[in-house]
């Protein structure tokens, strides 16, 4: 999966990797050549005392430590530069993608670890790229190089690498395997963590309300202290590596030593050639401990591009249509024997639900808490798609609509409107950034905002903060249908969308509704019966099934869930009335 991910996105970026590799070249043949020039100037200069040889020999190793330090950084740079780079990529790819997600993908992984993924998973990477360039295109070459320039030196000793090496690798192959489990299991305690972050956030005002802080502290506590066990257990494996590498580094100096210092004494080895074995030795051990850097940093980041690979390839369960339909000339919304259900719920939550709402028509939805309002509303704009059967908007089905003809033509202010950090003008612009000032203000005028905007000193600039937490209830509801008049769409849904309203504002925006809109399709959820007594036609959903539909008059006759519905907010004679 790595591999995978690192080929596609590292491609764009040959040049710049094709130049790391030539300067990680060009350094690497200097340090491989310093340790065969230290044992030339101390055999053919120091011993025989050949101060003109030690001295040209000595120049040309300046000259070439200067050369590997100039490539060493260069190329650090570049690195770093690519690494930022495909970051940047990944994320906006990973960005734009959950932006094709319906709520229902966007349910599965969560928002939390939709926000990891595209951050720290995406800083894992971009870390172990920097290091691949830097150590594991080094380590190879340099090991390699190493051993054989050792055996150049001495075949002999170079035995003593057939020991040192497996002994080597076997650690750290052992301590590698059983880093890549607790690795994925660290990234999923850093998603928990944003979670109850995130959650706790957002659930502020009802922590202080209920005075829980030191319950949500323990929670958080109890996150975070499990991700600490788990980086714990990662960090104590992770420091096996260097005590390992040592002892073996250590042991085989010491082996060198003992039996290249036999061998000076007998005369068959230069002490030039000892030193110059020595440091290869090193550079070999080296070798091995900057691949092992690496496989430090790789197990993590192989579960991060799993997780990243995960995100990308799941398909939006909306899929746009390869050919897009128009919509047809009526701007009516129908339902035909729609069933639904959440994933992983047992049972659906609409069945063989159908009502037809016509233009300039208000069509009302009444019906218990959790009859199924909200979901059926939610299959219009494809925030979800229906199981079974289909909802067509203007005479078309909307899984054969461009997504954004649907937009256009549908809007819907939902049951928790969010506003977005700007002002109250951006908030309005939303769906149509070509909107002029009048029609911001011709918007707010039906929606009973225009007083509410007019007060504040800055206007349609005046600030909104994250989620419209400025303003309150009403005035946000008021804002989100605004927003949704500014588009002029041909299907208005609203979801609860009074509830914050009192009855005189809720009356004045219905009639000014109508007369601005008369062309309209109006489709209103409402939880008072004062708000849809007087729709044109109002259905009756209970338990996800249409149990009702006609006027008031009609379903208080006919319809005994209605009955219950108004007579539990109204007497006799007001339901009469
Ligand atoms: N994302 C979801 N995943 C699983 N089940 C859900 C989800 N959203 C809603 N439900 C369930 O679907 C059912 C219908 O919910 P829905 O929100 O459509 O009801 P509603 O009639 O709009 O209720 P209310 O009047 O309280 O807003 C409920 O039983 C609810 O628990």
């Amino acid at each position: 999966m790595l591999i995978r991910l690192l080929t596609l996105y590292l491609r764009p970026y040959a040049r710049s990797i094709t130049a790391v590799l030539a300067l990680q070249l060009v350094q690497i043949s200097a340090t491989l050549y310093l340790p065969t020039l230290n044992a030339d100037v101390i055999n053919n200069g120091v011993l025989p005392g050949d101060t003109g040889h030690v001295l040209r020999t000595g120049g040309v190793m300046l000259v070439l430590t200067l050369v590997q330090m100039v490539c060493a950084g260069t190329a650090v740079y570049f690195s770093a530069r690519t690494a930022m780079a495909l970051g940047r990529d990944l994320r906006a790819d990973v960005f734009s993608h959950v932006q094709t997600f319906s709520v229902r993908e966007v349910g599965r992984f969560g928002a939390a670890s939709l926000i990891t993924r595209t951050t720290n998973d995406v800083s894992q990477i971009q870390t172990l790229v920097v290091m691949v360039f830097t150590l594991m295109v080094a380590a190879p070459i340099m090991g390699v190089g190493s051993v054989l320039l050792a055996l150049r030196q001495d075949v002999s000793m170079s035995l003593l690498l057939l020991i040192v090496l497996p002994v080597l690798v076997t650690a750290v192959t052992l301590i590698v395997s059983r880093m890549g489990p607790l690795s994925a299991s660290l990234q999923q305690r850093v998603d928990r963590i944003n979670k109850v972050m995130r959650e706790q956030l957002t659930g502020l005002r009802v922590v202080r309300a209920f005075v829980r802080d030191e319950h949500e502290q323990s929670r958080f506590a109890a996150a975070n202290n499990d991700t600490l066990a788990v980086s714990l257990r990662l960090g104590r494996i992770q420091a096996l590596m260097m005590p390992t590498v040592t002892i073996v580094m250590e042991f085989s100096s010491i082996a060198v030593l003992w039996f290249g210092g036999h061998r000076v004494d007998d005369g068959t080895l230069q002490p030039g050639t000892l030193i110059a074995f020595l440091q290869y030795l090193t550079q070999i051990l080296q070798a091995v401990m900057l691949a092992m850097l690496a496989f430090i940093l790789s197990p993590r980041a192989r579960v991060c591009a799993g997780r990243i690979q995960e995100v990308l390839d799941t398909p939006s369960s909306v899929v746009p249509p390869a050919v897009a339909a128009p919509p047809g000339p009526s701007g009516g919304l129908e339902i035909r024997y729609v069933a639904f259900r959440y994933p992983g719920a047992q049972e659906p939550v609409l069945h063989d639900v159908s009502l037809t709402a016509r233009p300039g028509r208000t069509t009302a939805i009444v019906g218990s808490t959790g009859s199924g309002k909200t979901t059926l509303l939610q299959l219009v704009p494809r925030l979800f798609d229906a199981d079974e059967g289909c909802v067509r908007v203007a005479g078309t089905d909307v899984r054969d609509m461009d997504r954004r003809t649907l937009a256009a033509t549908v809007g819907l202010v939902t049951q928790r409107p969010y506003l977005f950090s700007g002002t109250i003008a951006s908030n309005l612009r939303y769906g149509n950034p070509e909107a002029s000032d009048e029609e911001l203000w011709r918007a707010l005028e039906v929606a009973q905002a225009r007083d509410f905007v007019t007060s504040l000193p800055e206007g349609l600039q005046a600030p909104v903060a994250q989620g419209g937490s400025n303003v309150s209830g009403g005035q946000r509801q008021r804002l989100a249908i605004a927003r949704v008049l500014v588009t002029r769409p041909a299907i208005c849904l609203f979801d609860d969308s009074y509830s914050a309203l009192d009855a005189a504002t809720e009356a004045r925006l219905r009639r000014a509704l109508a007369e601005e809109r008369a062309d309209t399709t109006i489709v209103v959820v409402a939880q008072r019966v004062s708000s849809v007594r007087d729709a044109d036609r109002i259905v009756v959903l209970d338990e996800g099934r249409v149990v009702g539909s006609g006027t008031h008059d009609e379903l208080m006759d006919d319809s005994e869930t209605y009955r219950e519905i108004v007579l539990s907010q109204l007497t006799e004679e007001e339901a009469a009335a």
